[in-house]
């Protein structure tokens, strides 16, 4: 899948702003960014749903939007609001997603049995899906998702309503999806779930400020990460707060999180700005992790933050 200057416009307000996109057979490629950054716009176009304002697109082959009807059978696409008939069965929804795909009726049932013992739900059959926990309508969505064997699978969120297990059973599945050469392109809000992608990009405002695989983009991160230990870390961050370089900080637990310059804001200028407040710290060297990258790639200045 590639999408070069990919724009959408809504009146003056830029949802997505000149985005490349290149996307590799049989990987699970991640989209990050904050509430409102078009992740969503993005995706809806990729899969032919949305009229780009500009740009081009081509997905397995086709041009989109023009060649969109055909791509539509060789695609699922799933969002994070539960988009099935809550007053139909398990059965019922599965059945009736596999008649409006096509699916010759001789292979229905068996293609229902196999995906309903795949993703756990072999015992909720004649269950009415609105009566089912968050977890399961989650598998029964990917079901209904992948029961037309796309090649490509778009998911908005997927996980964004069930519980850290069920958060992992999902990314297994993926996997498997993906081992038997589905392509899979996730947005997500969970780090734990974007360093499972091959590969991230992260937008912002609509532009695409970082790209690569997760360790690429540890390992880039323009920042030194700092950690403070103190008895004091509220005190230690006001403290910071106006040292020049320092870009980020949280509390995370008793120690305080530092995204700093390399230049500007040394381990010196830290220690300085610390004394010079009478706080007792110890300023160790840190690990770049995803969340890091995140921060760094989206942040608003200091100031207007705080
Ligand atoms: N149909 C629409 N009409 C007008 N504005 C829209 C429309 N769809 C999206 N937008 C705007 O485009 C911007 C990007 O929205 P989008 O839903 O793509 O973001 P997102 O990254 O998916 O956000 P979230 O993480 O909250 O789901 C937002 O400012 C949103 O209000």
């Amino acid at each position: 899948m590639v999408a070069r200057g990919l724009t959408r416009r809504f009146g003056t307000l830029v949802a997505v702003d000149h985005v490349d996109l290149t996307v590799a057979r049989a990987q699970v490629y991640g989209f990050l960014g904050p509430n409102g950054s078009g992740k969503s716009t993005t995706i809806r176009m990729l899969c032919g749903l949305l009229m780009p304002s500009e740009g081009e697109i081509s997905v397995l082959g086709h041009s989109i939007p023009a060649e969109a009807e055909a791509l539509k059978r060789r695609i699922g696409y799933m969002t994070q609001k539960f988009s099935l008939y809550e007053d139909l069965t398990v059965q019922e929804n599965l059945e009736f997603l596999a008649a409006v795909h096509d699916v010759p009726r001789a292979a229905t049932r068996a293609r229902i049995d196999e995906l309903l013992e795949r993703y756990w739900l072999g015992d909720r059959r004649k269950q009415l899906a609105g009566t089912m926990s968050g977890g399961q309508k989650q598998r029964l969505a990917l079901a209904g998702a992948v029961l037309h064997k796309p090649e490509l699978l778009f998911l908005d969120e997927p996980t964004s309503a069930v519980d850290p297990q069920s958060r992992r059973e999902f990314w297994e599945s993926l996997f498997e999806l993906a081992d038997a050469g589905t392509t899979i392109l996730v947005s997500t809000h969970y780090m734990d779930e974007a360093e499972r992608c091959h590969r991230l990009a992260i937008l912002d405002t609509g532009r695409l400020v970082a790209d690569g695989t997760p360790r690429e983009l540890c390992e880039e991160l323009p920042y030194a990460v700092r950690l403070i230990e103190t008895p004091a870390p509220r005190r230690a961050q006001l403290a910071l707060k106006h040292v020049a370089g320092v870009v980020s900080m949280a509390q995370i637990g008793a120690e305080l999180r530092v995204l700093a310059d390399k230049r500007e804001a040394d381990d010196g200028a830290l220690d300085a700005a610390l004394r010079a407040a009478g706080i007792d710290a110890r300023v160790k060297e840190g690990r770049a992790n995803l969340e890091d990258v995140f921060v760094a790639a989206t942040r608003k200045p200091l100031t207007e933050a705080a």
